[in-house]
C-alpha cells in the first residue's frame, strides 16, 4: 500500500509524462495502486497521487455484488489515455478525491466521451464510454494535468471546501 499525496502538496500540481514503455516495473506499480487503491477504498487512483508522475491510472468502479454481497471487482488499467471526443452534454456529479480527503462538490463533465489508452499488455484500445466510468476517467485524467476536481468549482465553493479541509485535519490530528 503506497501513501497518497494530499493538497496542497505541490507534487500534485506536476503535469505527467508519458510511459514509454510497459515494463515490469510499470505493472508492479499497476499492482501497489490497486491495493493502494482499494484500501482508501476508492474507485479511481492516478499515478501522480502516489507521487509518480506518469500518465498512468487504475479504475474499478465496483458497482456490482455478487450472491453474498460482496463487490465484484473489474480492474481497468489506462495508460497514455487521450480523451479524442466529447458530447456538448454536461452532467453534474457528487466528485470526491483521495488527495483531497473528506470533501465533495458538484462537478459538471461531458456525459460521454471517446477515450483511447493502452492496457496493462500494452494494446490499443478505443471506447465511447458514459456513466460513472467517464466521470471517474476524465477526473483520474485531470490528475495528469495536476488539475484536483475543486479547481472546477467557483472561487467561493473551493475556498469554503479547503476552510472546511483545514479544520478536519485539525480534528484529525488531535485523534492521531
Ligand atoms: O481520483 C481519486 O481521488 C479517486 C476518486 C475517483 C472519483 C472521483 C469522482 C467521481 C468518481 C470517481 C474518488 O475519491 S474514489 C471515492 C469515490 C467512491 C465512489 C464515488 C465517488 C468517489
Ligand atoms: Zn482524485
Amino acid at each position: 500500500i503506497l501513501p497518497i499525496i494530499e493538497t496542497p502538496d505541490p507534487l500534485l500540481r506536476q503535469k505527467s509524462t508519458p510511459v514509454e514503455q510497459v515494463t515490469e516495473e510499470i505493472r508492479t506499480l499497476i499492482d501497489d495502486m490497486f491495493e493502494t487503491m482499494y484500501a482508501a477504498p476508492g474507485i479511481g487512483l492516478a499515478a501522480i497521487q502516489v507521487g509518480v508522475p506518469k500518465r498512468l491510472l487504475v479504475i474499478d468502479l465496483q458497482e456490482e455484488e455478487d450472491a453474498d454481497g460482496k463487490p465484484i471487482r473489474k480492474p481497468r488499467v489506462f495508460i497514455n489515455p487521450e480523451i479524442v471526443e466529447e458530447s456538448d452534454q454536461f452532467v453534474p456529479y457528487n466528485e470526491g478525491c483521495l488527495s483531497v480527503p473528506e470533501m465533495y462538490a458538484e462537478v459538471d463533465r461531458p456525459d460521454r466521451i471517446r477515450a483511447r489508452w493502452l492496457d496493462r499488455d500494452g494494446v490499443a484500445h478505443e471506447e465511447e464510454l458514459t456513466g460513472l466510468i467517464a466521470v471517474c476517467l476524465q477526473h483520474e485524467m485531470d490528475h495528469l494535468e495536476g488539475v484536483l476536481f475543486i479547481d472546477h468549482l467557483s472561487r467561493l465553493k473551493r475556498e469554503m471546501i479547503l476552510k472546511k479541509l483545514a479544520k478536519y485535519r485539525k480534528e484529525r490530528a488531535k485523534l492521531a
